[in-house]
């Protein structure tokens, strides 16, 4: 009956404005529900975590979400989840309901915390977009959209090629949603996270007492759990060739064989890939397999960087902007200097660095931005994304009066989008930075 509930349009909108946020497991504990305010504090958009099994889901999610699985018992309890990244801890109630007297769905309530950090953290992105999660309005990728749409319709499989932060993944998840529709599964895995001895058990899921520490009740891996909608393999050019020959198996014949388990299931999965690799050099070095390349590049999509399109920067960032208002007490308004600037500036970073300007500004400026409140980068002067003078990053961040906690959180964000932009993959970049592939990911999604 709840099950059936979660399905209908009217009661999600219902959900939607609790401010409570509300996750809905079903009996195998797979993730069949959240509602916006579970969005926010999980930071994952449902479209991604419905379908995910409730480990995963823990995994991806910067609220620690393990003890709401823990103990069959029905009833209700409360339990304590934590932030991954944050000290501090949020009571949440977990209802375990039975159905003829066994644990059937169970439902986790909790109030998100209202902290300037949880807002700054959780809502930039969804404040400028406003729109949900919706792409904002470019023109010059519209007939990508278009385009990948009728990709997906046709079943033609699509490789998205771009450098990082062009919005490859915002754009399939747009192609998903008007192709095969919100409410079915989109799972986004991101190959390059996944250990190479985890990759066949995450994958294509284990049967029960697959190996030494799976679960007793077996676990449905990606694959199957975008079972009738989509599954992005994100960052595929770093998948290790002993991965590439597996998928390319279940690519060719569409079954799975979860490990442990002695029969094959056929999945229907819509497949689509992306990298910011230039796939077809490594098929030329022989580091990618060329017969899995023309699997999935059926449909290559190159997504331009935002720099491509600077007629469109004034339009997209007043957009930004105008958003933001609409969440703020105060307007912000960008000085004349300002605004030049921000127009002027090339944006290696692309989007997810024009996004991360605009809530720098937000957290900086109370009415006016003025170019003292733009990153050290853009404040040199000329336009471009020239370094500004060598002491002068420094001297900014030493005296631009935010806290200790905010200045070396900007001064990490700089490294990490340096050090992504230098390296030839984020696995490179983790291990240049000196850090898991993990954390990586968490940190450039805040
Ligand atoms: N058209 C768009 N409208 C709104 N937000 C966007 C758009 N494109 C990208 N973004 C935002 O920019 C950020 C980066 O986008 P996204 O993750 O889709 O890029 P990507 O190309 O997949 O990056 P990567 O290669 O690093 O995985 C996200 O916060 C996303 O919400």
């Amino acid at each position: 009956m709840l099950l059936d509930l979660c399905q209908d349009e009217g009661f999600r909108q219902f959900c939607d404005v609790l401010n409570e946020a509300v996750i809905v497991f079903d009996e195998e504990k797979n993730v069949v529900a959240l509602n916006k305010a579970a969005e926010k504090a999980t930071g994952l958009h449902r479209s991604i975590a419905c379908g995910y099994s409730a480990e995963a889901l823990s995994a991806r999610s910067r609220l620690g979400l393990k003890p709401l699985l823990a103990g069959d018992a029905v009833g209700h309890r409360s339990v304590m989840l934590r932030w991954r990244d944050e000290p501090g801890e949020i009571a949440a109630s977990l209802h375990v309901l039975s159905k003829s007297g066994l644990p059937s769905l169970r439902v986790a309530l909790f109030q998100p915390p209202a902290t300037a950090l949880a807002r700054a953290k959780s809502d930039t992105t969804q404040r400028l977009l406003r729109n949900d999660s919706l792409p904002l309005y470019q023109r010059r990728l519209e007939p990508l959209i278009e385009f990948g749409v009728r990709a997906f319709q046709s079943r033609r499989r699509i490789l998205l090629l771009g450098e990082t932060g062009v919005g490859k993944t915002t754009l399939v998840m747009q192609m998903h949603r008007q192709a095969i529709g919100a409410d079915q599964p989109f799972v986004h895995v991101n190959c390059s996270s996944i250990s190479e001895s985890l990759f066949e058990a995450e994958m294509f899921g284990y049967e029960r007492g697959a190996f030494t520490g799976a679960l007793a009740s077996g676990k449905p891996g990606f694959i199957e759990a975008a079972s009738g909608g989509t599954l992005f393999l994100d960052e595929i050019g770093d998948m290790p060739s002993s991965q590439q020959a597996k998928l390319l198996k279940f690519l060719e014949d569409g079954c799975i064989q979860p490990v442990g388990g002695v029969r094959q299931k056929s999945v229907d999965v819509f497949v689509v890939c992306a990298t910011n690799r230039d796939l077809a050099e490594d098929v030329r070095k022989r580091t990618f397999r060329e017969d899995l390349y023309f699997r999935i590049a059926m449909i290559p999509l190159t997504v331009p960087p935002l720099r491509e399109y600077r007629d469109e920067l004034p339009g997209l960032i007043d957009t930004m902007i105008a958003n933001l208002n609409l969440t703020r007490a105060r307007r912000l308004v960008l000085s004349a200097d300002c605004r030049r600037r921000m127009v002027e500036h090339s944006y290696p970073g692309n989007m997810r660095e024009l996004i991360g300007v605009i809530g720098r500004l937000d957290l900086l400026a109370d009415e006016v931005a003025g170019v003292e409140h733009l990153p050290p980068q853009m404040q040199g002067g000329g336009g471009g994304d020239r370094p500004s003078a060598p002491t002068r990053d420094a001297e900014e961040e030493a005296t631009d009066g935010r806290p200790l906690k905010q200045r070396v959180r900007a001064y990490e964000r700089r490294l990490i989008d340096e050090a992504v932009r230098a390296a030839p993959s984020k696995r490179q970049a983790a291990r240049a930075l000196g850090i898991d592939i993990a954390s990586l990911l968490r940190k450039l999604q805040e």
